[in-house]
């Protein structure tokens, strides 16, 4: 049984998927307070929409679709966005999430009829935070995500990537921050997270050259974790090769990729607080004991 989440439902409140870790290690993402103003703006432009399906098994399929304009993203899909994300931070059963475009593409970014009407600084800054916030919130979700990229990935379809812990290819897909050509920079956090998975000179030359990345390019710098090809269908290849991750009891999983997460974000004195709380939540629970009363060997 899957549990379908379409539509427009719409929540102001920011969540912190960590409970109450962040706020003590000072958070970088102050939470969508005061983005009233820029909400309003979005639902101007609507189109399209940010689909989610959420199965028993604990796997989580986020769609973007938008096929007409090869999935990009009008004002009401990144409002959507950001309440499927609300969604998955409430799911309390859930291990992993793939992230995916609709009809064979992953995402074009940006509508460019929304960006036509937004052009000012004021409200394009207003909008990056936006989905600064909705995308840094995405990665921070105590699930493992993959994206699964088939087609193109390009200008914030491409940071839409780097928002998930994993990236999968299909063979022809290409990831490309375009931002370069079209007179800008990432504003969605998509540089600050490429830098963290490529490093600083891999991110440099995509970013400089607005370069295409193809699968192969893309897994030899480390911004694809490997390939799947059309053949047995791309999403059950993409559910199989991530439950060999999120695989295994929902506290478990969660607690993997909490102290993953703080490890990654938070300085290190604040990490090893965040690690020791973590520890605590799984250390003699069920899924302990019973281990530890199975005796197990780890030849
Ligand atoms: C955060 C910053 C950003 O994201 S800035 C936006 C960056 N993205 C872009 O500039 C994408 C521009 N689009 C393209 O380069 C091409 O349309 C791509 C995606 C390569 C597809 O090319 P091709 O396969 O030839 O199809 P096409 O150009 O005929 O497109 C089909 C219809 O889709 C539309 N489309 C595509 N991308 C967007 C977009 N980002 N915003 C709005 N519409 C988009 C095209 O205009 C086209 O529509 P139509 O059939 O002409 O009505």
């Amino acid at each position: 049984m899957a549990l379908r989440c379409v539509g427009p439902r719409r929540s102001l409140l920011s969540h912190n998927a960590l409970g109450g870790l962040w706020p003590r290690a000072k958070a970088v993402c102050s939470g969508a307070a005061g983005s009233e103003e820029i909400e309003k703006k979005l639902l101007a432009f609507p189109g399209g929409s940010v689909d989610l399906v959420k199965k028993e098994c604990g796997i989580a399929v986020l769609t973007i679709s938008n096929p007409e304009r090869m999935n990009a993203f009008s004002g009401t899909m990144m409002l959507q966005l950001q309440e499927q994300v609300t969604q998955l931070e409430g799911w309390r059963e859930g291990k992993g999430l793939v992230v995916r475009g609709a009809a064979g593409t992953f995402c074009s970014g940006s509508d460019l009829n929304a960006v036509r009407a937004i052009s000012n600084p004021e409200d394009g800054v207003k909008m990056c935070k936006f989905m600064q916030d909705t995308l840094t919130r995405l990665l921070r979700l105590p699930l493992i995500s993959v994206a699964l990229v088939e087609g193109r990935a390009l200008g914030g379809g491409a940071e839409l990537t780097t928002a998930c812990d994993f990236r999968l290819m299909t063979p022809g897909s290409e990831i490309q921050f375009v931002h370069k050509h079209m007179g800008l920079v990432p504003g969605w956090g998509g540089a600050a997270r490429l830098v963290r998975i490529v490093g600083s000179q891999n991110a440099l030359k995509l970013l400089s050259a607005a370069q295409k990345v193809n699968s192969s390019y893309a897994e030899q710098i480390g911004l694809s974790d490997g390939v799947v090809s059309p053949e047995g269908g791309t999403l059950v290849q993409t559910e199989r090769w991530l439950s060999s991750f999120a695989g295994g009891p929902a506290p478990v999983v969660r607690a993997v990729k909490k102290v993953v997460l703080s490890g990654r974000e938070l300085p290190l004195s604040d990490a090893l607080v965040a690690e020791r709380d973590i520890f605590g939540t799984v250390w003699g629970a069920p899924t302990n004991l019973e281990a530890l009363a199975r005796k197990s060997k780890h030849k």
